[in-house]
């Protein structure tokens, strides 16, 4: 009998304004991941060193019972390389957002490839025969997650393929190996109003964090499943241990996300490559003064909105993203608590193009404010009202 598990991961919007790569929230738009293993019974093992790899460390939290099904126990086969075996790697197919133009390669997929990184470093490579259907509801590009939810994907379902059993701070710090911000993929494990920083590893600790290049950790794999041999998993980068740390917030219900979506996509490496190196102490302290203020006037009832729209701004990424969002500008200046009632604050969700809303009430309203900006600069876009995801990822069996 096949087993099938579905991976549900969130959208999340990060930033806040001015919380730049420290805040995110998971959004209720979803990717989903089903995995269908062939019998269990008839998987080998794909290394015989697997056991000797340590795969977890202590969780500073409770993971939800429906994050850990119980995974498919390899570990009674015996050991073969599967390139000797009538071996086949994972097939792929796709519906929703960007179904036609993404990689189905599991070599090539952001998804996979992850996954493949975390057996990689465990001395194990992709089970045989592994079918994945992934419907994608998260728009790529628009600063809305898509990139951090398929990391955090590709890490629950190497966890499940490797049967691993990793703890949730461990996940994130795999995750964190390829999405080197903790803002989307934190939010999107976690879930809910997410404030993230990441541990600063000093290189006496035998490994400098920052200065990993991404081709080490996610190489680029060869098409072929002659991958396994004495050295696999030897010279994999391993992920420091517990470099992310987080506190979840309280959300208040009646706060909902108006996110005005363009129809361009802006790459987040180019959105990040157009930020100074170096910032003037009074755009430091202009978003540190919004950013102590904005987390408890957010959380806090009943809401003050000119309290809240002000601390929305900010001063250290969007003045620079907008050379690369027509109508930003207008767009963050021309609508208020006052012209639009309900309004709490605007700002750029992520990276962008995506303007991110938080609202009480007219949402319909200051979306088609915002979609009119948009359109005198030539650029279509569309909306959606959505709540925050206080789940965040997680894994059930079907
Ligand atoms: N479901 C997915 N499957 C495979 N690849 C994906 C998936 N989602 C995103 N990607 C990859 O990530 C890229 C988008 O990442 P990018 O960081 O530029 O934008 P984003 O994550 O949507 O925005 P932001 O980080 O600002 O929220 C896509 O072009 C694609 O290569
Ligand atoms: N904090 C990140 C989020 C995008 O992934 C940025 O603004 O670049």
């Amino acid at each position: 009998m096949s087993k099938i598990y579905k991976i549900h991961v969130p959208a999340s919007t990060a930033n806040i304004g001015p919380g730049f790569d420290v805040c995110g929230i998971s959004l209720s738009l979803e990717l989903l991941v089903t995995v269908t293993i062939p019998d269990t019974s008839l998987i080998p093992t794909l290394s015989s060193t697997s056991s000797s790899i340590p795969s977890s460390t202590s969780s500073p939290l409770t993971i939800p019972a429906s994050t850990n099904p119980s995974s498919p126990d390899y570990s009674s086969s015996p050991s073969t390389n599967p390139s000797s075996t009538n071996y086949s790697p994972p097939t792929l197919t796709y519906t929703g957002l960007s179904s036609t133009t993404v990689p189905l390669s599991p070599y090539k997929n952001l998804i996979t490839r992850v996954s493949l990184y975390v057996l990689h470093s465990h001395h194990l490579t992709f089970p045989p025969n592994i079918k994945l259907n992934i419907h994608n509801s998260i728009p790529f590009g628009r600063g809305l997650g898509s990139s951090g939810a398929a990391v955090i994907a590709g890490v629950l379902l190497g966890d499940l393929l490797g049967n691993l059993n990793l703890s949730i701070q461990r996940k994130l710090d795999y995750a964190l190996m390829v999405e080197r911000h903790p803002d989307n993929v934190t939010a999107a494990l976690i879930g809910g109003f997410i404030g993230s920083y990441l541990k600063e590893i000093k290189s006496d600790d035998g490994m400098d964090f920052k200065e990993i290049p991404l081709a080490e950790v996610l190489p680029e794999y060869p098409e072929n499943v002659e991958i396994l041999g004495e050295d696999w998993g030897k010279n994999v980068p391993l992920p420091p241990k517990n470099i992310g740390n987080w506190v979840k917030w309280n959300w208040l219900k009646e706060i909902k996300m108006v996110v005005v979506i363009p129809e361009f996509q802006v790459a987040t490496a180019k959105a990040r490559g157009v930020l100074p190196d170096k910032y003037d102490r009074k755009d430091v302290i202009f978003n540190l003064q919004r950013l102590a203020v904005l987390i408890t006037a957010l959380t806090t009832s009943p809401l003050n909105p000119e309290l809240i729209y002000e601390a929305m701004k900010d001063k250290l990424h969007q003045p620079y993203r907008m050379a690369l969002i027509p109508g930003l500008t207008e767009i963050l200046t021309s609508l208020s608590p006052t012209t639009h009632p309900g309004l709490l604050g605007i700002c750029l969700s992520g990276a962008g193009p995506t303007i991110l809303a938080l609202a009480t009430h007219n949402f319909d309203l200051i979306a088609e404010s915002i979609k009119e900006v948009f359109k005198k600069e030539g650029v279509k876009a569309d909306h959606e009202v959505l709540s925050v995801d206080t789940r965040g990822s997680w894994v059930e069996e079907v």
